[in-house]
């Protein structure tokens, strides 16, 4: 249910609720990029708690803006650190845009790259609606000058990183949670890739975390943190982590393991607050 239209900034407001004295909102706006309506999450701190900076999160598989905001239980450290989170959806959206029956293509799985391939490449344009359009949306109306880090889980954790990689001028730092860091390497990645871009490895090295790395000629020196646990059931069928390890040109980067946790967003909300933690060092800088 619309409750108002915001028409100077073209967001239309769609719910409104209170959190730890802060506000969690979602919106719904017609983008460009997504060539049709796209709905993202915000939680706004408490008006008496100065913003600090924003922290842009990017979901999983069969996630939308809501996972994150209903199940990561982040709004309290966000409360109190004075962090704006912002939860866009996975994918374009509607009956008009193309899917696929299978949980890990098509909606809810667009993989934050900019498909070349028809039907995708009508709607599925994730990273420039990411890292240009909604960008522009958090500079011009939530997040008044201040910074601005990414994180993300699993698919969603690829996506904070290539944006990290490729649009590095808009953040400080950059955490992951499970990541598929080597999507050209494993079946979920070459699924998305090969629907979306074609079979064309250039393209698919272009939204790939390690071939990306690879390809660089000079240390990539924004902060990353990445967690992962040693229980995911997709750790070794997806590679998920492992592989950035591998990579040598990386100076500023912390990984670890975690002892019994799985994929599951029991381990995002295990983890989420000192995830905060480590982006409020480098937003306040
Ligand atoms: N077993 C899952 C595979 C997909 C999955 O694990 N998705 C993760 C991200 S890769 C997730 O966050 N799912 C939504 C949730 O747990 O709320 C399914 O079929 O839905």
């Amino acid at each position: 249910m619309l409750i108002s239209d915001v028409s100077n900034n073209g967001l239309s407001l769609l719910s409104e609720t209170r959190c730890f004295g802060g506000t969690q909102k979602r919106f719904s706006h017609q983008s460009d990029s997504l060539n049709g309506e796209a709905v993202f999450s915000v939680f706004l701190p408490p008006e008496s708690t100065p913003v600090f900076g924003v922290v842009l999160w990017l979901s999983g598989l069969t996630c939308n803006d809501q996972n994150f905001v209903t199940k990561a239980g982040a709004q309290r450290t966000a409360a109190e650190l004075g962090l704006i989170i912002v939860c866009p959806d996975t994918s374009p959206r509607g009956d008009e845009v193309a899917n696929d029956d299978a949980y890990d293509l098509g909606q809810g799985a667009g993989f934050y790259v900019d498909s070349t391939q028809a039907p995708w490449k009508t709607h599925y344009q994730m990273f420039t609606y990411i890292n240009v359009e909604l960008m522009d949306i958090i500079k011009s109306v939530f997040s008044k000058g201040k910074k601005i880090a990414i994180s993300g889980h699993s698919m969603g954790g690829h996506g904070a990183l290539i944006s990290a990689l490729k649009a590095t001028e808009h953040y400080v730092s950059v955490s992951a949670f499970s990541p598929i860091v080597n999507p050209s390497k494993c079946p979920w990645g070459q699924k998305a890739l090969s629907t979306y871009l074609g079979n064309n490895s250039a393209a698919w090295q272009a939204y790939d975390a390690c071939e990306l790395l690879n390809a660089m000629t000079e240390d990539f020196t924004l902060p990353i943190l990445i967690d992962q646990g040693k229980d995911d059931e997709f750790l070794d069928s997806q590679c998920l982590t492992t592989p950035i390890e591998a990579v040598s040109n990386l100076s500023n980067v912390d990984v670890r393991y975690q002892d019994g946790y799985d994929h599951s967003y029991y381990f995002v909300t295990s983890f989420i607050e000192e995830h905060l933690q480590f982006h409020a060092k480098y937003l306040a800088q």
